[in-house]
C-alpha cells in the first residue's frame, strides 16, 4: 500500500485553545474536523508544506522555527497508509480565516472529543489533552 505523507499542525492560541477546520463537502471524510495541513509535495519538507498550506488554507504566516514536533499519526485507510507528523505552533502572523470556505473552530483540548475527527486523528486526542 502507498504511504502518503501529510503534515499537520495544532495551532494553539493564548488561551490554550486548538484550531480545528472542517473538511468541506465533496472531499473525502467531508464534515469531519481536522488539524490544518495537507499533503507534502515531492521535494518539499514537512515544515515547508505546512507553511504553504497555512497560507493557502488560512491566510496566516508562520516560520519553521515556530513549528515544534509534537507527535504523529500512522493509520491505514482503505486505499493508502497515512503518515502524518503533527507539529505544535503558538506564533503566527494574521488571523486564521477559512480561505477555502471551510468552517473553523477554536477548541479546548478537553473538548476535542466533541468534534468528530478522521480515524487517524483519534489517538492524537489524549496526547493533546495531556500536553496542552
Ligand atoms: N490536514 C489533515 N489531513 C488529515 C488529517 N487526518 C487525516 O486523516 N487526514 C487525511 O490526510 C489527507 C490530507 O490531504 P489533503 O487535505 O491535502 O488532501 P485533499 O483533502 O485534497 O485530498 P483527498 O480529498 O484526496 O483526501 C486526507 O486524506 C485527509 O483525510 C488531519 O488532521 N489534518
Amino acid at each position: 500500500m502507498k504511504t502518503v505523507l501529510v503534515s499537520a499542525v495544532a495551532l494553539i492560541d493564548v488561551d490554550g485553545r486548538i484550531l480545528l477546520t472542517q473538511r468541506p463537502e465533496g472531499k473525502s471524510l467531508a464534515g469531519l474536523w481536522e488539524f490544518p495541513g495537507g499533503k507534502v509535495e515531492p521535494g518539499e519538507t514537512p515544515e515547508a508544506a505546512l507553511i504553504r498550506e497555512l497560507q493557502e488554507e488560512l491566510g496566516i504566516d508562520t516560520w519553521q522555527s515556530c513549528l515544534a514536533p509534537l507527535t504523529f499519526a500512522s493509520h491505514s485507510y482503505e486505499d493508502f497508509h497515512l503518515l502524518m507528523p503533527l507539529f505544535a505552533c503558538r506564533k503566527w502572523n494574521g488571523t486564521p480565516q477559512g480561505k477555502e470556505g471551510q468552517a473553523l473552530k477554536w477548541v479546548r483540548s478537553k473538548d476535542l472529543r466533541s468534534y468528530p475527527m478522521p480515524p487517524a486523528d483519534e489517538p492524537l486526542i489524549p496526547i493533546l489533552r495531556d500536553w496542552v
